[in-house]
């Protein structure tokens, strides 16, 4: 089969590529190895699936069985991702330019790869490639770590039975966010984190802030501890760590960071450069080493997040059927949230960072609680939190803020937008704003900056 763009990999920025290619006239095949996993990642077993847990998990009050709830939990994650999963299946197979192969792509040329599906194998080239293959949960060669009761996070969304005890190996964003929501199902939740302490490249005061919240909630933390193996009796799980007591436990999740799918993927037949960790090496405009194959996604080494993967796309697009001139050099004030309760929600400088860059700054910090324009919080009863601004002392921009709040995951896009757009701190402290919403607590917040002592 030869086509002029070959995607491999159903990810973020691989379906919107050929969504748009293939209406555009283009002859597009996109390769999947997994039907379970038609529309990638995100839809099928993380940020969707994930967040819909989140909200189960907040939903369930003390009196609610945690099994019988986090059973009831899982069914509605389920129809939800079988929809997802349905719609965007539709959404390429009703494009008539564009093929869909189910099967695992390997590269057997810089321009030809040869997918297996069952007994089937078809041989495909392209002039151009992208390649979309996505990561996977690293699996760190812990002793213990194959037994049956150690999880990612794609198999503790159906974990069963309900882990009454269950051990977090992370203090990341899959870590934080599964402890909090396995604390609100009834789980006794103990987060093992390597580091020193949460949220390492935050402010201090801030991540005892989230530390405290997520505390109240019933997670237990323990840092400067790893795990150094996992025995399983058959029953339970005890958990060695280095430096402390052993835990034992009904089940472990371990979220230390993702690994690139490209081991088996031919790309050294194919010549394309991958760094010393498996991913593929890119230029800004997400060439790889061979012309005319591209990477975009988690698989190139950027930030791991569904919206960088669609960024991707449009960086490549630029070059498929634009000026070429759009790069990941153009992203500006690019916002992350973790799903914890209230959601931890960051864009740009913290406090720390604009003072180790020495820049004249303003900055102004106040609790959820304390911000009397601001009664959304308390209004839906989650007054937990604080909100924080660094500004250009000279240009009043805005530099950064850190949203630990309720509906911080819609509030940061605002402030980034306004980042982007040189919308100024005064103009943010004097916009006319909804009320009640938690836009508001820019009014107050904005009105207490101080120039950085
Ligand atoms: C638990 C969890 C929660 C997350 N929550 C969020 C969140 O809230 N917000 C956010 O922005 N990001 C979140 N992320 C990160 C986000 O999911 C990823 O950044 C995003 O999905 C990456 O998409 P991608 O385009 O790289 O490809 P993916 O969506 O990963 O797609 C890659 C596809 O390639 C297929 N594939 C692999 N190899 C082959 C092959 N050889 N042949 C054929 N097919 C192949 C795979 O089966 C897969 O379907 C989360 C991640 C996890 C794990
Ligand atoms: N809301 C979101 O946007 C969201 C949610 C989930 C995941 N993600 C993406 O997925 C990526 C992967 O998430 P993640 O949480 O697996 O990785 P991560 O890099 O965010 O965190 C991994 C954590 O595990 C710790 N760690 C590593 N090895 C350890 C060990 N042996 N013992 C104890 N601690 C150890 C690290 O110090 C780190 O704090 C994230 O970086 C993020 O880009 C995004």
């Amino acid at each position: 089969m030869s086509v002029d763009v070959l995607v491999i990999g159903w990810g973020k920025g691989g379906k919107t590529l050929a969504g748009a290619l293939g209406r555009a006239g283009e002859q597009v095949a996109v390769v999947e190895r997994s039907p379970q996993m038609y529309g990638g990642t995100c839809i099928n077993i993380a940020c969707v699936p994930t967040k819909a847990l989140v909200v189960q998990a907040e939903k369930k009050r003390e009196s609610d069985d945690a099994a019988t709830w986090f059973a009831a939990s899982v069914t509605k994650r389920d129809a939800l991702t079988a929809k997802l999963r349905a719609r965007n299946h539709a959404m390429l197979d009703e494009v008539d330019t564009v093929t869909l192969i189910d099967g695992t792509a390997r590269f057997v040329g810089p321009h030809e790869v040869e997918v297996t599906g069952g007994d089937d194998v078809l041989r495909v080239t392209a002039e151009t490639v992208v390649i979309n293959t996505g990561t996977e949960p690293a699996r760190p060669p812990i002793p213990g770590v194959d037994g049956p009761r150690v999880l990612d996070s794609t198999q503790i969304q159906h974990v069963d039975p309900f882990p009454r005890r269950l051990v977090v190996v992370g203090g990341g964003f899959i870590g934080l966010e599964f402890a909090g929501m396995f604390a609100r199902f009834g789980s006794e939740v103990t987060v093992l984190e390597q580091g020193e302490r949460l949220l390492p490249g935050e402010d201090a005061d801030v991540a005892r802030v989230v530390e405290q919240t997520m505390t109240d909630a019933g997670v237990t933390f323990r840092f400067g501890a790893g795990a150094s193996s996992f025995d399983d009796d058959g029953a339970q799980v005890t958990v060695a760590v280095d430096g402390g007591d052993d835990l034992v436990a009904d089940a472990v999740l371990l979220a230390t960071g993702r690994t690139p799918v490209t081991k088996d993927l031919g790309l050294d037949v194919a010549g394309v450069d991958t760094d010393e960790r498996g991913f593929v090496r890119v230029d800004d405009h997400l060439r790889t080493s061979v012309d005319g194959v591209y990477a975009v996604g988690d698989v190139n080494g950027g930030p791991q997040f569904t919206y960088i993967s669609l960024d991707d796309n449009r960086v490549v697009m630029s070059a498929l059927t634009g000026d070429g001139s759009r790069t990941t050099k153009d992203r500006v004030a690019v916002p992350t949230t973790t799903f914890i309760t209230p959601p931890f929600a960051r864009v740009g400088l913290n406090v720390t960072q604009a003072r180790e860059q020495g820049r004249p700054v303003k900055v102004a910090s106040k609790a959820v609680a304390d911000i009397a324009a601001m009664p959304r919080p308390k209004i839906v009863e989650e007054t937990h939190g604080v909100i924080g601004f660094v500004v250009d002392a000279e240009t009043d921009e805005v530099l950064g803020a850190t949203l630990f709040c309720v509906d911080a995951q819609e509030l940061i896009n605002l402030v980034a937008l306004a980042m982007r757009a040189g919308v100024t701190a005064t103009q943010l402290r004097d916009g006319i704003w909804t009320h009640p919403s938690s836009t508001e607590a820019l009014n107050e917040v904005l009105a207490g900056l101080k120039p950085l002592a």
